[in-house]
């Protein structure tokens, strides 16, 4: 196998090579590397990675790995145990089973995977905004939506920690101890799931199957799994190489033509720039990331709606359709504008509509429980960047205010969310430069998102307001 691993030297003054090892391993477990590129820490945008070490042309296959050189809760050397207790194992994350697995093996001196886990000999590298202090992360990513999703996180993980883990590895103490699978370690592990594991896509039905199963609840998803040697491959949202599951091994296939020298890029999904910074820890360099969005809450457009309302009636009204909203909206309810416009249009449009209904066309929409849907194609055209001009002046006001609440949300009100200040910043090289990574990163996530919301806004200006 080719490799440009370096030696690397110990403190004890002895050689070793974590990634030779884990090259030999690859091969003792049948796993299958192109000639055609190498592993290496030179050349690629964050350590590891892989480079095309020749030509590569479209749907060549770069490594192939055998479903036994996967590690997750089935292949582990504890599997036998933690399947005979897997329901004391369940919780909303559904990833105990593969933390527990990897708790085991990450510490085994005899686990099997070790040459592959001894990569990491911790996780230093990794700079999840959950590393970061509480004061950093609501100062630095305030508006950008990661805040609450860290928050939430680690409340999640000491729960799962304390509620499941701890009475499990305490009913089996010739496998774990709490001494050495401290919450802690769990914690930096939970990250490395993050970063570095892989989810099977669910097979997909036959249609026949798919109507009789309409009414059934949503499939839960496949758990996560490591699979060695795909995670050493970085992410670009332009990325030249996918993952592809089939009966017998994974395989890494090239999608895009890459050149000798070029950096195979693997795809960790469609993911926003607050998504990669919360999931994975790093960002994409502003407006290089074609898949970034900004959120506008649904709140925001249900006080643009209710702002100036006077009568008790009309007050009402509101709080009616706001209650309809709130049942008919899922998740956190906001609203996601991506590059060309809203990716959840369908949401969107009941919103609008909703909130611009006199009390008659609200009472009719009562009665018929709804309304006859539009055509599916004609309202992502019409909330698309080339529609959005078009709209009626009630729906764009109400996008074009909500859009300016959100973006005062990211700070100084007077200042429009510091959004000269944080453009002023991103284009200024040396003061750029002067920043720590994390400052740069939390940057790169604000501007991406406040140059959306101000696209949004322009797209929905009204020649009244324009006047104005
Ligand atoms: C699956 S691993 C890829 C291998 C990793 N570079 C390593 O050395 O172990 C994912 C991690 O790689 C880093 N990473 C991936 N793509 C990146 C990119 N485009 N820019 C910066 N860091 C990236 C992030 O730290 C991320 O958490």
């Amino acid at each position: 196998m080719a490799t440009k691993a370096k030696r690397l030297k110990v403190d004890d003054g002895s050689e070793m090579n974590p990634l030779q090892d884990f090259l030999q391993w690859c091969n003792r477990v049948g796993l299958v590397l192109s000639n055609k590129v190498c592993v290496s820490k030179e050349g690629t945008v964050a350590e590891y990675g892989m480079l095309a070490e020749d030509n590569i042309e479209e749907g060549e296959v770069l490594f192939t790995i055998p479903r036994s050189a996967l590690l997750h809760q089935e292949t582990t050397e504890v599997s036998v145990v933690l399947n005979k207790e897997s329901s004391s194992l369940e919780s909303p994350s559904g990833w105990v089973p593969l933390l527990l697995t990897l708790l085991y093996e990450y510490t085994s001196p005899r686990s099997h995977w070790k040459p592959y886990l001894s990569l990491w000999t911790d996780f230093k590298t990794l700079d999840h905004p959950m590393f970061w202090s509480k004061e950093e992360r609501d100062g630095l990513l305030r508006g950008t939506g990661v805040p609450d999703a860290v928050d939430t996180d680690l409340a999640n993980i000491q729960r799962e920690y304390t509620d499941v883990v701890l009475p499990f590895i305490a009913k089996h103490p010739d496998l774990w101890n709490a001494e050495t699978h401290t919450l802690e370690l769990y914690t930096q592990l939970v990250a490395f799931v993050m970063a570095y594991s892989f989810q099977e896509p669910q097979e997909e039905e036959d249609s026949e199957d798919e109507e009789e199963d309409e009414d059934e609840e949503e499939k839960v998803p496949n758990p996560p799994m490591m699979v060695p040697m795909a995670d050493m491959l970085n992410h670009v949202s332009n990325h030249n190489a996918n993952l592809e599951f089939t009966p017998g091994s994974l395989k890494m296939v090239c999608v895009r033509a890459i050149r000798k020298g070029e950096e195979v890029f693997n795809t960790y999904g469609q993911m926003a720039n607050w998504q990669l910074l919360h999931m994975y820890g790093f960002t994409e360099p502003y407006r290089s990331n074609g898949n970034d969005t900004a959120d506008v809450p649904v709140s925001n457009l249900y006080q643009v709606a209710t702002q100036g309302v006077q009568s008790d009636v009309a007050r009402q009204l509101a709080e009616e359709q706001r209650e309809v909203l709130c049942r008919m909206m899922q998740e956190k309810g906001a609203i996601v504008f991506g590059k060309q416009g809203c990716l959840t249009d369908a949401e969107l449009h009941t919103v609008l509509k909703v909130l611009c209904m006199s009390k008659e066309e609200f009472s009719e929409f009562k009665d018929n429980e709804g309304w006859e849907e539009d055509e599916e194609d004609e309202i992502s055209l019409a909330f698309s960047n080339e529609g959005l001009p078009g709209l009626k002046a009630s729906w764009k006001r109400l996008i074009h205010e909500a859009a300016r609440l959100t973006v005062r949300s990211y700070g100084d009100e007077e200042e429009e969310g510091g959004v000269k200040s944080d453009q002023a910043l991103m284009e200024d090289k040396a003061a750029f430069e002067g920043l720590s990574s994390r400052e740069q990163q939390a940057l790169q996530v604000r501007c991406g998102q406040k140059s959306i919301l101000l696209r949004l806004m322009e797209l929905t200006e009204s020649r009244l307001q324009l006047q104005q």
